[in-house]
C-alpha cells in the first residue's frame, strides 16, 4: 500500500493537459491560459490624467492662463507655451508639453486667469505604459482566467484567447442496494447519493461537464457500460464495488478493459481502496462506495487531476495549518484526512469520521491530515488543513 503523498505525486506527474483550443473571452471564466498573452497596445495608450482639474506647462509660478479644455475621449494634442495650461478630466489624454495636472481644487479661477493654491503634491499624469508595454507579457501560459484576468485582457483590446479544455467526466455509481430518491425506501435499499454529490463536488471546483450513470452489480454490464464511457472521456470516476466483496466488479473490470493501473489501495482513512488508472488519455478514479471516502478522495486526487489536466500546470493541494481545538487520538497506521471546522486559527475535528457518514463533512470547511507516523495530537498543538474547495 502506497502513502498518500505517494498517491498524489503518481496523479500529479500522470494528468497530463488537455489539448488547447480558442476561445470567446466573454465565454471563457475559469478556463486557463494554453499560452503566453502579449500585450498588442501600451496601457495606458497615451499620457493619461488622473484627476480633473488642470493640465499645465508650468514654469516657477504659481498662476498660469487657461487656454481650453480636453475630455475624456478627445484626441487632440494642444500646443502649451510657458505657464499655459487646459482644463482637462480624468482619463483624457494630457498635452504633450503640459508636466503636471493639478487638482481642481488646488485652483483658484479668476476668468482665463488660475491661481495654485497651496502645495502642487503628485503629477497626476499615468505615464503610456505605466501598467503594460505593447508586446510586454500580459499574462503567463497557465494563468486562470477570473473576472480580474479578463477584464484586463480586454483592456488590451483582447478578445479571443488559447485555453486548455476543460474534461468531460462521467460519473457511475454501482450497487445493487442503491435505489434513486423521490420514493419510499424498498427493504434493504439506500438511496443512491453519490453520484449527485460527485457532480455537486466537480461543479462547485468549476468542473460542469458531467454526466451520470447507474449500474448494478453485474460484472458483463460493468464491462460493456465502463468500457463505453472510457472511451467517450476524458475521466470516468466510479463509485463503489472496489473494494474485496464477492459482487465488487470494479477493479476486474477494469482490468478485462485493458485499464493500465497506477495505484490500487492508499495508507489512509477514508479511502483504503481507491484505485486510479489509465487508459489511453482517459483518467480512471475507481472511489470507494462509502460516501465520506468518496467525496474525501474526490477533493484530494481526483481534484489535483482535475486542475492538472486543465491546464493548471503546477497545481498543488492547497494546505495551511491550525491549532487542533482538542486532543486527538489516532487508532492504527492509515493516515487520516479528519472532517474539520476551522476558524480563527483554531480547528475542531468534528463528531462522527466514519467513512459511511456524510454528516460531519456537511458541517466541514477542512480536512485536518493526520500523518501515518502521528498518533497523539496534543491540545493546541498545530495541525495541517485542507480548505474544502468550493465553500
Ligand atoms: N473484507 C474487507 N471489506 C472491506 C474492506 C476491506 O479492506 N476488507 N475495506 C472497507 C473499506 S475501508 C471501504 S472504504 C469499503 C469500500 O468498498 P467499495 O468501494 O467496494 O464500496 P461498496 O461496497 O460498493 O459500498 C460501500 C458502502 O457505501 C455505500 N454506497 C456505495 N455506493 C453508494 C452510492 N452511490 N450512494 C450512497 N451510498 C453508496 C454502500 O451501500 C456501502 O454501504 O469497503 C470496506 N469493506
Ligand atoms: O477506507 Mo474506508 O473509506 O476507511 O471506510
Amino acid at each position: 500500500m502506497i502513502s498518500p503523498k505517494e498517491a498524489l505525486d503518481i496523479v500529479e506527474n500522470q494528468s497530463i493537459a488537455l489539448a488547447p483550443f480558442r476561445i470567446n473571452l466573454s465565454e471563457a471564466l475559469g478556463y486557463r491560459l494554453a499560452q503566453d498573452v502579449p500585450s498588442p497596445i501600451a496601457m495606458p495608450p497615451f499620457r493619461q490624467s488622473a484627476m480633473d482639474g488642470y493640465a499645465v506647462n508650468l514654469h516657477a509660478s504659481d498662476s498660469f492662463t487657461v487656454i481650453g479644455e480636453i475630455q475624456a475621449g478627445d484626441g487632440q494634442n494642444p500646443g502649451l507655451g510657458k505657464n499655459e495650461g487646459v482644463r482637462i478630466f480624468t482619463g483624457a489624454a494630457v498635452p504633450d508639453d503640459a508636466q503636471v495636472v493639478i487638482m481642481q481644487e488646488k485652483i483658484r479661477r479668476e476668468g482665463e486667469m488660475a491661481y495654485i493654491e497651496g502645495e502642487l503634491g503628485h503629477h497626476n499624469i499615468r505615464p503610456a505604459g505605466e501598467q503594460i508595454q505593447q508586446g510586454e507579457i500580459a499574462l503567463k501560459k497557465g494563468s486562470s482566467l477570473n473576472a480580474a484576468a479578463i477584464g484586463f485582457l480586454t483592456t488590451l483590446g483582447i478578445t479571443e484567447v488559447l485555453v486548455y479544455r476543460k474534461p468531460s467526466v462521467a460519473i457511475v455509481s454501482t450497487g445493487n442496494e442503491l435505489q434513486s430518491p423521490g420514493t419510499p425506501l424498498a427493504p434493504g435499499k439506500i438511496y443512491e447519493s453519490n453520484s449527485l454529490m460527485l457532480q455537486m463536488a466537480l461543479r462547485s471546483m468549476g468542473y460542469a461537464n458531467s454526466s451520470l450513470q447507474q449500474i448494478q452489480d453485474d460484472y458483463t454490464t460493468t464491462v460493456v457500460v465502463l468500457k463505453e464511457l472510457i472511451a467517450q472521456n476524458d475521466m470516468v470516476l466510479i463509485s463503489g464495488g472496489i473494494s474485496v466483496g464477492d459482487y465488487d466488479y470494479v477493479g476486474k473490470a477494469l482490468t478485462e478493459i485493458g485499464v493500465t493501473p497506477q495505484f490500487y489501495k492508499v495508507k489512509q482513512k477514508p479511502g483504503k481502496p481507491l484505485f486510479f488508472g489509465k487508459k489511453d488519455n482517459t483518467l480512471i478514479f475507481a472511489l470507494p462506495g462509502n460516501p465520506a471516502a468518496a467525496l474525501s478522495c474526490t477533493y484530494i486526487y481526483v481534484r489535483t487531476a482535475l486542475e492538472r489536466i486543465s491546464g493548471h500546470l503546477d497545481f498543488k493541494l492547497p494546505r495551511t495549518q491550525g491549532k487542533i481545538s482538542a486532543a486527538y487520538s489516532k487508532k492504527g497506521p492509515r493516515a487520516q484526512f479528519l472532517k474539520g471546522f476551522y476558524a480563527h486559527g483554531e480547528v475542531q475535528v468534528l463528531e462522527g469520521q466514519s467513512s459511511a457518514m456524510l454528516r460531519s463533512f456537511a458541517q466541514a470547511n477542512v480536512l485536518v491530515f493526520i500523518p501515518e507516523d502521528r498518533f497523539e495530537i496534543a491540545f493546541g498543538e498545530t495541525v495541517e488543513l485542507i480548505p474544502i474547495p468550493g465553500l
